[in-house]
């Protein structure tokens, strides 16, 4: 047994004080959540004699009260079994030391305001995560400070019992990392404040009104930071934030679910977690049936080729030359509109020229979505047409006066006086209320012209009308108009189509308030076209805009990146980030992944595993599926503690074949696709591409019937695979080669 550090009885002293103040201070919460309730109900039962402004006011403060009371009752609640992790002895500048209790959230004694326990997002906090002992610097809000660090030491506690102590200084070797690292799958990522580490800290803390992409290897914390920089920014840009305008877009529905726990356990409600498609169709209120875009890539895996059009039109309309064509449309739409603007008229009165018109529509507003710019021209005829009218009626009133007294006191005959006068006061009784009539409706009749748009007709137009793609893409050959129309003669919708709908859309109807997030993080970037991210980038109106992701794993890359600069082009205020250091997965296992990377095309540096060992990589020899012998790998690998444990195959075909297979032979297996619950007691039998993302404790990767091959998707998806084990990896294939291996 190791010794107990010496300070461990001090340490649990301090423990004992945390808990017991939160006690005390969870009672009261819960007293005062308890009397909110009672005066809520109580001016519930006033409202109907006491004066009903002066109850709804009882009852809307009592609420406010109720909801404080709760949170910090379901705050304590959450922090109770482990107040903090770690505590750092720091002294600011000019400022007595302290020793500071770093934990998930904060806690202030009442009376003296000293902090019993620091956020882990905090400015000082930062210095646990970035700092070494000794003199340093850092940053609150822009302004920097000096202090010193005497020392670093973190806590293991489970259950409120403090279990061990530890003095750290080089947080890459800590032990606290190693423990969480040789953790299970299923319990790991909520608890990783405590060891982030100094790179990942970079990230998660990097200036938050600027992009940031990250090119990180498979298992360095990119959806860890993603989701912890998500908490940071809440923590730090909460006032000007709202929760409900940021967005995590992640690539598909089981990636959601996997990440759905974690971030309440962050502090973070209310985000936006959705899919490319899925937001796209929101935000456009556009619902289509679209290609799944796995099918494509199971048919690019299964008949390694893919046809010439298809690859020709994917890569096409996700590249920004397929924005530029949408940039000549919307401009010829805009053109269209802009013929439309006349003169306006009340009666044969001229209140406002055309050109005036055109010029606020295709100048001054220009920056706006053009139907916004028509409602904005709308309110400024109607600005117009009033004061206009009160001329035209002034000046029509004065004239009638004036005809009218020439007529009175300059026509001698009485009975001619009579009949002119007469005739002017019956024009004028008829001709004022009509011009107040026609100035009435004035600006609605000339809007009329202008006809709400409707994109998915717009864009259809545009797929399948020969003459209008020769008009907007004089570039493309003839071969590729005929290609292009024949393509999109029966109706159907790819993922690329997306982008353009929702840039469409964008500029043309705007983004609405309910959908315009400010901030948006990204998740495996690299399966996004560039007119993908443009869409979102210009549709939103911000490049606030978090990025990780990681080419070696772009399976998707025949339509999508490739490459990060042109990603940095389009945000050029972005700061580029590399992480080499996986924490997933052991050396060995590692250094079967590298293989297979050292393989690809792309120059990608290879991946450093954090020091962990585990078992070697084992190949068992199968030339066809062995219901047996894979539920005797399962077991053996159930037996070691292992809970979280996947098969995962090339294809989805072979993944429903040996679900079926398995389960026929009585193994507990589960196909796991993009809607299912993950039963963790199955064996989840999962295809390649659906696996990136995720992680299990032990993988089991296939390659029987169909190996992988020397190709750029193939070694993809082989290192999207292996990538996916924590602990331990079994390859059951006819050879080893099928695993692209030395024999
Ligand atoms: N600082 C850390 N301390 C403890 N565990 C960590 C740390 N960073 C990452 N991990 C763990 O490493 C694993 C990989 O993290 P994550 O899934 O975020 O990586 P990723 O880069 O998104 O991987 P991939 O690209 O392969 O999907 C997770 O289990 C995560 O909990």
């Amino acid at each position: 047994m190791t010794q107990k550090h010496p300070d461990f009885e001090q340490e649990a002293q301090r423990l004992a004080f945390t808990k017991h103040y939160m006690r005390q201070l969870l009672e009261e919460s819960k007293r005062d959540v308890q009397s909110a309730q009672d005066s809520i109900r109580q001016s519930m039962a006033d409202l109907e004699y006491l004066d009903s402004s002066l109850s709804y006011l009882n009852i809307l403060t009592n609420a406010r009260f109720f909801e404080m009371a709760r949170d910090q009752k379901e705050g304590l609640e959450a922090i109770k079994q482990k107040p903090y992790f770690a505590r750092i002895h720091f002294q600011k500048e000019g400022e007595p030391a302290e020793k500071l209790y770093i934990g998930k959230t904060s806690l202030f004694d009442r009376e003296t305001q000293e902090p019993i326990i620091v956020d882990w997002r905090s400015p000082v906090a930062n210095v646990y995560y970035d700092g070494r002992l000794g003199d340093l610097t850092y940053k609150v809000r822009d302004e920097e400070y000096n202090g010193h660090l005497f020392s670093k030491r973190q806590y293991k506690i489970e259950e409120g019992q403090l279990l061990d102590v530890q003095d750290i200084d080089l947080t890459t070797n800590d032990e606290l990392l190693q423990e969480a690292l040789a953790g299970k799958a299923d319990i790991r990522l909520t608890e990783i404040v405590s060891t982030i580490q100094a790179e990942q800290n970079a990230i998660i803390r990097a200036h938050l009104k600027q992009p940031i992409l990250v090119q990180g290897a498979a298992g360095s914390g990119k959806t860890t930071i993603a989701l912890h920089r998500i908490s940071y920014f809440l923590y730090t840009m909460g006032e000007h934030f709202n929760a409900k305008e940021l967005m995590i877009l992640a690539p598909n529905q089981l990636f959601i679910d996997y990440i759905g726990d974690v971030l309440p356990e962050l502090g973070v409600d209310q985000i936006c977690q959705t899919t490319y498609s899925e937001y796209a169709q929101q935000a456009t209120g556009i619902k289509l049936k679209i290609q799944n875009p796995n099918e494509q890539l199971e048919k690019l895996v299964s008949e390694d080729a893919i046809d010439p059009t298809v690859l020709w039109l994917t890569k096409m309309k996700g590249s920004l030359a397929y924005r530029d064509v949408m940039d000549r449309y919307i401009r010829r739409i805009e053109a269209e509109i802009a013929e439309q603007f006349e003169d306006v008229y009340i009666e044969k009165y001229r209140i406002l020229k055309g050109s005036h018109l055109r010029k606020l529509f295709l100048g001054d507003f220009s920056y706006m979505p053009i139907e916004k710019r028509i409602d904005r021209i709308k309110s400024v005829l109607q600005n117009y047409v009033r004061q206009k009218k009160k001329q035209i009626l002034l000046t029509l009133n004065k004239r009638y006066d004036d005809i009218l007294d020439k007529a009175l006191f300059g026509i001698q005959d009485a009975a001619k006086r009579k009949q002119t006068v007469t005739k002017w006061i019956d024009e004028r009784d008829e001709r004022i209320p009509a011009v107040e009539k026609q100035a009435k409706s004035t600006s609605s009749n000339y809007m009329k012209r202008f006809k709400k748009q409707k994109i998915k007709a717009l864009y259809r137009e545009f797929l399948t009308n020969p003459d209008l793609q020769s008009e907007l893409t004089p570039e493309w050959s003839d071969a590729e108009h005929e290609q292009f129309c024949n393509a999109h003669m029966k109706e159907s919708w790819a993922l690329e189509d997306l982008a353009a709908i929702f840039y469409l859309h964008a500029k043309i109807k705007g983004v609405s308030e309910q959908w315009k997030m400010r901030v948006v993080f990204i998740d495996e970037v690299q399966d996004y076209s560039l007119f993908q991210l443009a869409a979102l980038k210009e549709g939103l109106e911000t490049d606030m805009f978090t990025m990780v992701g990681d080419l070696a794993q772009g399976i998707h890359s025949y339509r999508s990146l490739t490459d990060w600069a042109p990603v940095r082009e389009l945000f050029p205020r972005a700061t580029y980030k590399t992480l080499q250091k996986s924490y997933r997965t052991t050396i060995e296992i590692m250094a079967v992944a590298n293989e297979i990377l050292s393989k690809m095309e792309e120059d990608l540096p290879l991946v450093e595993p954090v020091v962990r060992h585990g078992d070697e990589p084992t190949f068992h020899e199968m030339k066809e599926l062995d219901p047996a012998e894979i539920e005797l790998i399962h077991q053996q690998i159930r037996d070691k503690g292992h809970r979280s444990i996947a098969l995962i195959c090339k294809t989805s075909d072979e993944t429903m074949a040996y679900t079926k297979l398995l389960q026929k032979a009585g193994v507990m297996a589960q196909t796991l696709s993009e809607s299912s619950e993950i039963d963790q007691d199955a064996l989840l039998v999962i295809p390649s591409h659906l696996a990136k993302g995720l992680e299990f404790d032990a993988v089991i990767v296939t390659a029987i019937e169909k190996p992988f091959h020397d190709s750029a998707l193939d070694r993809k998806l082989l290192y999207v695979a292996v990538t996916r084990a924590m602990h331990e990896l079994h390859l059951v294939g006819s050879a080893r080669s099928s695993f692209l291996l030395e024999e």
